[in-house]
């Protein structure tokens, strides 16, 4: 539903030059809830404007269901138009709401509709069912300065959906919000996806949300995308940095003589009494220094960092076998490996969510 390729954005400000985005190929796929993670200043503002070339790309291409966006914004006079019709079918939900606090929430919803021209009987019809649809059918006479923030935010994705768009874009669109009015706004965007097959791109820095919503995410890093997947993919990916920020586990090795493991049980291997069998099967003594269960995109999944007696040359052939079952492995400490220097993970890796607000 949505693809870049090679998408790069250069800001010359001052007589300097910014790479902001760095050559990133984005795949959405049509139908799912794809998130973007990243510090202050990855890049991911900048991508998601770009996506909709409220931001001009400097090169690359952004190819939105099926229509190259960035070629319509290049072909002459007429090429405002036409890119402004396909930007009607891309809703965006702000941060800060961006409503105008002298219309009350039925006209701010009724906005886009006077742009794409419909009478005003048409335009007050379609608002009210989508402020029924978000929640709001009782707020549509009263101004946004009556609204708590989760409610204007729900306003934003109203009027944001008012030109029946096949993708949301939302940028930050929860981080102004308390937790719990957090989570009911990220229900309501789950909600929308599944009721409208509506496929939303959205950017944040708190891994929470990906947790709550996400499909698929990536992880940008210096205009560049450096991991990509669906979240079950990160989460088999050994050594994958967002599956560690998603789903992190903690504890010490007793011992600089200890081979460290992270497991990480989805599906049904979640299930099976795997740590047991292992102990008997090659009659190991087994400590668990930490594990935690949590629903991740919908599915159980639990994770559970191990240490086994001595250097990694005597647990090379029970890892192997916990590979066999299916598990995600990943050898955080092994003494005596080849190449084992860098292999101790723990020191776990700074967290992403480190001053991302805006
Ligand atoms: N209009 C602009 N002019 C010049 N430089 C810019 C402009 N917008 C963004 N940048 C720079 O581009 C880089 C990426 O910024 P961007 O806002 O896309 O990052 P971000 O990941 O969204 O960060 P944050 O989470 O803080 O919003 C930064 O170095 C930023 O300073």
């Amino acid at each position: 539903m949505i693809t870049t390729k090679d998408l790069t954005k250069v800001y010359r400000s001052r007589g300097r030059e910014i790479t902001a985005l760095d050559g990133v190929d984005l795949h959405v796929r049509e139908g799912e809830v794809y998130g973007v993670l990243g510090r202050s200043g990855a890049g991911k503002s900048t991508l998601i404007r770009c996506v909709n070339l409220l931001e001009r790309p400097t090169a690359g291409t952004v190819i939105v269901d099926g229509r190259e966006l960035t070629a319509l914004a290049g072909r002459g006079p007429r090429a405002g138009g036409e890119l402004r019709r396909a930007r009607t079918r891309i809703g965006m939900v702000f941060q800060h709401f961006n409503l105008l606090s002298s219309r009350t929430v039925q006209d701010n919803v009724e906005l886009p509709l006077e742009i794409l021209g419909l009478s005003g009987r048409e335009r007050a019809r379609k608002a009210l069912d989508l402020l029924d649809l978000v929640g709001l059918a009782d707020k549509a006479r009263v101004h946004p300065a009556q609204l708590s923030g989760g409610q204007k935010q729900r306003v934003g994705i109203a009027r944001a959906l008012a030109g029946d768009p096949k993708v949301l874009l939302s940028d930050e669109a929860t981080s102004a919000l308390d937790p719990e009015t957090t989570r009911s706004v990220l229900q309501l965007l789950r909600d929308l996806n599944r009721q409208l097959g509506l496929t939303i791109l959205l950017i944040t820095h708190e891994m929470d949300v990906v947790k709550a919503v996400c499909d698929s995410a990536a992880l940008m890093r210096g205009g560049r995308i450096t991991e990509a997947g669906t979240v079950p993919e990160l989460l088999a990916t050994p050594g994958s940095e967002l599956a560690r920020e998603l789903f992190p586990v903690g504890g010490q090795a007793s011992g600089d003589d200890r081979t460290v493991v992270d497991i990480t049980f989805h599906g049904e291997t979640a299930t099976q009494p795997v740590i047991s069998r292992l102990a008997r099967t090659y009659t190991i003594d087994i400590a668990v220094l930490g594990a935690a269960m949590d629903t991740v995109a919908g599915r159980q999944v639990g994770r559970m960092r191990i240490e086994l007696p001595g250097p990694f040359e005597e647990n090379v052939v029970p890892i192997g076998y916990l590979r066999e079952q299916g598990l995600g492995i990943e050898v955080v400490q092994a003494p005596g490996a080849p190449g084992a220097e860098g292999t101790d993970g723990r020191d776990a890796a700074p967290a992403l969510t480190q001053g991302g607000g805006r």
